[in-house]
């Protein structure tokens, strides 16, 4: 029976047999390249039906193989036999689904092959075999190029292409920092982190990159496509001396305690301090600001940044987002204000920097 005639309620796209069949098909650097299923014949065999030896018809260049599901009614023989090269490979869902009671647990059994692997399945002897099969295609990789006959409209700062052109215009600007340095984009949305992260999970700011969404989305990739590279960071302004933020480049779990944050994150998680540098290259001069290098533990360093767009207004980092922006209580997961850092090199060099903007980062005063 051919897709247009039934209705499946199993999604394809939302088990994950798709990543089982990429991991288990596909090798050599093709294991991450994505693919689609479409969805493409219900089959019902009874006593003594088959399917008789034959390759499945190409449907396109970007087909490459067949994935078929057997559901799990009861039945006996309809093995699925495999041919290729002389070898010869027996697929048979009866026995492993009844083998292992899954006809109550309600599971289906399921196969993936190359389309040019010829295949047949051998009468069924008793019962009903049922099976839906889809054909596998590469999946052209995400694009942002829509129809021309579909009209979208972006807001202005969604818009890859114009905010590029915004910064490679300020880029091209021998006043702007001169002598390179560091740019600061305080991101529009807030991101949900992990609550408890522990040390040794992945590097949730690692992941963000690929999970930014709308505006920061086109901003990063707009600095990528200058040759920049730009790095998530959480930014934390200190409570006590609003002048002065603390910027670390991975996930750190605090403690709920009296001590300043931003403090415990300059002495214990390697953050670095932020001073706001102005256009021309030089930092600016804060009020309190040498009351705050007494107080710097050892060794600090500093970054001075120049901030394109300001960070958010709650930066603290342990903070219960949840209380004010969350529809539903929740304590797994708490939003944070994330801001991109990226290094840039001296004008009409802009590409040409120091590598990751930690590299970049000054002595403190109090270190002299
Ligand atoms: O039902 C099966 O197991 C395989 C069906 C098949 O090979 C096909 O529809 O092309
Ligand atoms: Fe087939």
């Amino acid at each position: 029976m051919d897709a247009d005639n039934f209705f499946l309620g199993f999604d394809v796209d939302r088990s994950r047999v798709l990543d089982v069949v990429r991991a288990g098909l596909l090798a050599g650097g093709d294991e991450t390249k994505p693919i689609r299923a479409e969805l493409y014949k219900l089959n019902v065999y009874g006593k003594d039906a088959f399917f008789k030896p034959h390759k499945d018809t190409p449907r396109g260049t970007d087909m490459f193989g067949s994935l078929v599901l057997v559901f799990p009614t009861p039945h006996e023989g309809g093995a699925l036999v495999l041919r290729h090269e002389g070898n010869e490979w027996t697929f048979d869902a009866a026995q492993i689904l009844s083998a292992t009671a899954h006809y109550e647990l309600k599971r289906v059994a399921y196969i993936a092959f190359f389309s040019d692997v010829e295949h047949e399945v051998l009468p069924v002897t008793s019962g009903h075999r049922v099976t839906i099969t889809y054909n596998l295609y590469w999946a052209p990789p995400p694009s942002v190029a829509f129809p021309e006959e579909l009209s979208i409209i972006y807001p202005k700062h969604s818009n890859f292409a114009a905010v590029g052109e915004a910064l490679a215009e300020l880029l091209a600007d021998p006043t702007f920092l001169p002598e390179g340095g560091t740019l600061g984009f305080g991101l529009r949305h807030a991101y949900p982190f992990e609550k408890h992260w522990k040390y040794g999970m992945p590097n949730p700011l690692d992941q963000l990159r690929g999970w930014l969404k709308g505006s920061d989305a086109a901003l990063f990739r707009a600095l990528q496509a200058l040759s920049l590279d730009p790095l998530p960071w959480l930014i934390c302004q200190s409570e006590e001396f609003s002048d002065v933020a603390v910027a670390v480049d991975h996930m750190v779990s605090l403690g709920r305690t009296e001590e300043d944050e931003c403090y415990m994150i300059l002495r214990d998680h390697n953050g670095v301090r932020v001073v706001e540098k102005k256009a021309d290259g030089t930092l600016k001069a804060y009020e309190g600001n040498e009351l705050y290098e007494d107080y710097l533990p050892k060794g600090v360093r500093t970054v001075g940044v120049f901030w394109m767009t300001k960070f958010g207004e709650s930066n603290s980092i342990s903070s219960e987002y949840t209380a004010t922006y969350g529809n539903e209580p929740t304590t797994a997961y708490v939003y944070m204000v994330v801001s991109l850092l990226v290094d840039i090199g001296p004008a009409g060099d802009r590409a040409n920097t120091k590598g990751v903007v930690g590299a970049k980062v000054m002595q403190s005063a109090s270190q002299k």
